[in-house]
């Protein structure tokens, strides 16, 4: 579903690209973990999807259309399609729970009878059955990003990426969402993390892409990766 071939960016004021000659095939339903240091390209990669970066060189298609000839309608619709969570989580402070929630599927034309019957069922799905009329700073780390991830699957996207998504969290709380990523990946949403979570990497038993320099260096299927022997 999303296919990488031999796709490079180099920012415009860097002289080493971000990310070289990715070639990487994601199919629909997979779980995927983006790892590496600092600076190794995850984010790079995330951003590529998603369209928020265009290539340098080579292709990036996702079901089977490629992302860089895209016109300005078929970019939203192809932003649609995906469901982005953050390290930081991005809410709209002065929006309650609900109100989050409910603006992202306002701003893609839904009706207002879909957003009131979906968005409680997903307030439910994450955990915040009774937290609608809480604002986000009302909330524990743990409950805004349950907020962000409600928003992202509220638009039943096909790929949740989420960049960092337990970087604020403690040890509980970002298991607790963990967890709920794979819930809905268990529905059949492709799901793709990039994270320094070594820890949490390894027990989940996922498929797993390590980058050094913006290079591929490993991508190990689900349950063969094993960070103690990685040093990363
Ligand atoms: N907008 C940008 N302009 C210029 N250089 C950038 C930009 N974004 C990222 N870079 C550079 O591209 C390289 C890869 O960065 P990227 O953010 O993809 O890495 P990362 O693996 O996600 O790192 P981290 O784990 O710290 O988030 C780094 O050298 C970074 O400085």
């Amino acid at each position: 579903m999303i296919d990488f071939k031999q796709a490079s960016k180099l920012y415009s004021n860097r002289t080493q690209p971000a990310v070289s000659n990715i070639s990487l095939q994601v199919d629909r339903g997979e779980f995927v973990f983006f790892v590496g240091p600092s600076g190794a390209g995850k984010s790079t990669l995330i951003k590529l999807i998603f369209r928020e970066q265009a290539l340098t060189s080579g292709e990036i298609k996702i079901e089977g259309r490629d992302l860089s000839i895209l016109k300005e309608s078929e970019l939203l619709s192809h932003r649609r399609k995906i469901g982005m969570v953050f390290q930081d989580y991005r809410l709209l402070k002065q929006k309650t729970v609900y109100e989050n929630v409910a603006f992202a599927l306002e701003v893609i034309g839904r009706s207002p009878e879909e957003i009131r019957s979906k968005v409680p069922a997903v307030l439910a799905e994450v955990g915040l059955a009774g937290k609608e009329k809480a604002f986000p700073t009302e909330l524990s780390g743990g409950e805004q990003q349950r907020v962000g991830i409600a928003r992202a699957i509220v638009k039943d996207p096909l790929i949740i990426l989420a960049d960092e998504p337990t970087g604020n969290l403690d040890r509980d709380n970002a298991w607790q969402i963990m967890e709920l990523f794979e819930a809905i990946n268990r529905r059949g949403t492709t799901v793709i993390i990039a994270t320094h979570a070594l820890d949490m990497v390894e027990h989940m038993k996922k498929r797993v892409v390590a980058l050094e320099n913006g290079l591929i260096i490993r991508d190990e299927r689900q349950g063969s990766y094993s960070y103690e022997h990685k040093c990363i």
